[in-house]
């Protein structure tokens, strides 16, 4: 464990001006009267598996979904929390570094005060380890100061991503209470709030008062279900990479001469690669969703690009940029199905340099095509959910080196008669992971923590802390709370009705909605992103200022906003066109020809019959 953890820390300018930033709550947790409904009961996102997650948590299974409102709304079965007796709380960051965690604690810390002075926040040092082994900090104003509004999670710091064994769970317990904790606030991703799950049940069986609540903070995105909009970090995360990846496209289309692989932090869901295509608009972007469904081999993809870098050859383009998801690797079918052969084989405490040896013969002969950096990688121990640790895995250079070979093969026979073909490899993670957190991030974290001591005051156990309609401002969010049982599921093997549910209840991460309608857009857009090089520039994080609230929210949560880009677009080009009548004077003539690079830009993204009608316009 870090020593350095929880001290304070020198702030840069940029870093002290951010930290005087005061996140904006919504109306309902302003004030120390907050009005609590409960809704109706829950059973699980996939009622076929309510009986099994219904079974496994006995004591937490089906509470009801809570709300909390204004003071002054008047609704039958609230009750408002108006005396504060004082409590004891404990935070931990238990999954992976993810800008905006800080904020909750600050969060929970600002409200617990509110509620009562003598209320207590201890955080634990280390992550699970902290927990396990009752290393304590004292949240105070003086430990916050220099964290608030601050990206990665060093204040605490974290470890395993794990609350799972018998050993870890009482471990869990003894602490909680030996402290004499009311509340438990754990801090992560579907894994952490899965563990948290369990823990809630533990305790309610072993009737242990500590409350345990979940909050959603993963940089991946793949918290995501009818309950939770978005997860903390996600929104800065993206808007990081997709500067940097939009940083590249410009380095690239300056030189001509090279194919940027970038590989994007991101779990098993393309969800961060998603909104950075969006958001950036690079050459191509292979999602691990439609990889899947495809049933697309490595082969497969491999040629795909290779048309691709064809296609641009013909065109005179030796360059361009590939977005990659981290979860690539694992949808694609055959190399699913050899990562599984190898995590039976970890399961079963098979030494890592034993595995190739145990391998089945075609699992055996994939490997052993597969370049030597990548078996290496393959076979490194698990992640704490018993799957490969997909940040190890280069899957932008597996890529970049099936290309390459397809490639010259292609020259050799002379079916292609282009440039030499070069690449460079990029992974982008812990560069997004460690950024100062944007403002909706500091905001959602913050109030997600407020929530967490509503949830421990109320004497709720078992809940994820969750905020709807984030894609209005901040007042009109809407505040709730939902059983962590609600959003369990359990995995089925086989497809169609004689599906049979496997494995114990989690939450799952989500993957992305092919059938929805910024996905849509992406595919709709996919050949003119590929040729035309319309790279997009989002800049950087926008703290203050004009830029500021610009794009307040990443695209794919605001669902249809990707389109209110064209529609502004579209604006824009009626403009153009309203001035520029047959026969307008030279001035105005002028003046329009000034705005030809928003036009052509404008050109690029609009869909075909809108392009057809341009040449209308005679500009020369
Ligand atoms: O830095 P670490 O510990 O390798 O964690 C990386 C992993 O954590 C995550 O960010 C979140 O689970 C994954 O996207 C990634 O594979």
């Amino acid at each position: 464990m870090n020593a350095d953890l929880g001290s304070p820390r020198e702030l840069t300018g940029l870093q002290r001006r951010r930290a005087l930033y005061q996140p904006d709550l919504p109306p309902c947790l302003e004030g120390t009267r907050v009005r609590v409904e409960l809704g109706d009961p829950t059973t699980t996102i996939d009622p076929k598996c309510a009986d099994i997650v219904a079974q496994a948590f006995p004591h937490t299974f089906g509470q009801k979904l809570v709300h909390f409102l204004e003071s002054n709304t008047m609704v039958s079965d609230t009750q408002v929390i108006e005396e504060h007796p004082p409590i004891r709380v404990g935070v931990l960051f238990s999954g992976r570094q993810s800008p905006g965690g800080h904020n909750v604690i600050w969060g929970t810390y600002d409200a617990m005060k509110a509620q009562n002075p003598h209320n207590v926040l201890l955080g634990f040092v280390g992550g699970t380890e902290g927990l396990f082994a009752k290393k304590t900090l004292e949240i105070t104003d003086d430990v916050l100061s220099s964290y608030k509004n601050q990206g990665g999670f060093d204040l605490l710091g974290r470890t395993v991503d794990q609350i799972r064994t018998t050993e870890q769970v009482n471990a869990a317990m003894s602490t909680c209470c030996d402290l004499s904790l009311d509340g438990l606030i754990i801090i992560g991703g579907v894994t952490s709030n899965s563990d948290a799950a369990q823990l809630a049940e533990t305790f309610a069986k072993h009737n242990c008062k500590t409350k345990v609540t979940g909050v959603p903070v993963t940089l991946s995105g793949d918290l995501k279900n009818q309950f939770v909009e978005t997860t903390v970090g996600f929104d800065t995360v993206c808007k990081v990479n997709s500067q940097l990846i939009s940083n590249v496209c410009l380095d690239a289309v300056s030189a001509g001469k090279y194919y940027y692989f970038v590989r994007l932090m991101g779990g098993k869901a393309s969800h961060v690669a998603f909104e950075c295509a969006l958001q950036s608009h690079p050459n191509m972007v292979i999602l691990g969703e439609e990889v899947a469904l495809s049933k697309l081999t490595l082969m497969e993809i491999t040629n795909k690009i290779c048309e691709g870098v064809e296609a641009r050859a013909a065109q005179g383009k030796y360059h361009g940029v590939l977005l990659i998801p981290e979860g690539l690797i694992e949808s694609i079918p055959e190399m699913y199905a050899l990562i599984q052969e190898i995590n039976n084989l970890h399961s079963n405490n098979i030494p890592e340099d034993e595995i190739p040896s145990q391998l089945s013969p075609w699992a055996a002969a994939l490997f052993k095509f597969l370049p030597p950096f990548i078996r290496r990688e393959l076979v490194l121990h698990q992640e704490s959910d018993n799957s490969a640790q997909l940040s190890q895995i280069d899957t932008e250079q597996l890529l970049a080196h099936l290309v390459e070979a397809e490639m010259n093969k292609r020259t050799k026979e002379g079916n292609y008669k282009g440039r030499k073909f070069s690449s460079v490899c990029h992974f982008f993670g812990s560069q997004a992971r460690g950024s100062l957190p944007s403002n909706f991030d500091c905001n959602y974290a913050y109030v997600l923590g407020h929530i967490c001591v509503q949830l421990v005051a109320t004497g709720l156990n078992g809940y994820m802390a969750t905020v709807t309609n984030l894609k209005d401002s901040t007042n009109k969010w809407r505040c709730a709370a939902v059983p962590l049982t609600a959003m369990m599921s359990v995995r089925r093997h086989l497809r169609g009705p004689g599906a049979v549910p496997i494995g114990r209840p989690v939450i799952h991460p989500s993957p992305i909605d092919l059938k929805a309608e910024s996905y849509a857009v992406l595919r709709e857009k996919a050949s003119s992103f590929l040729l035309d090089d319309f790279y997009r520039t989002p800049g950087g994080i926008q703290f203050e200022g004009p830029g500021a609230d610009t794009k307040p929210i990443t695209l794919t949560i605001e669902g249809h906003d990707y389109l209110g880009d064209i529609e502004i677009l579209q604006d824009y080009l009626e403009k153009v066109r309203t001035i520029l009548k047959p026969g307008c004077s030279r001035e105005i003539l002028k003046a329009a020809i000034s705005s030809m690079a928003s036009v052509n830009d404008v050109l690029k993204v609009m869909s075909a019959p809108l392009n057809a009608e341009l040449p209308l316009y005679h500009f020369n």
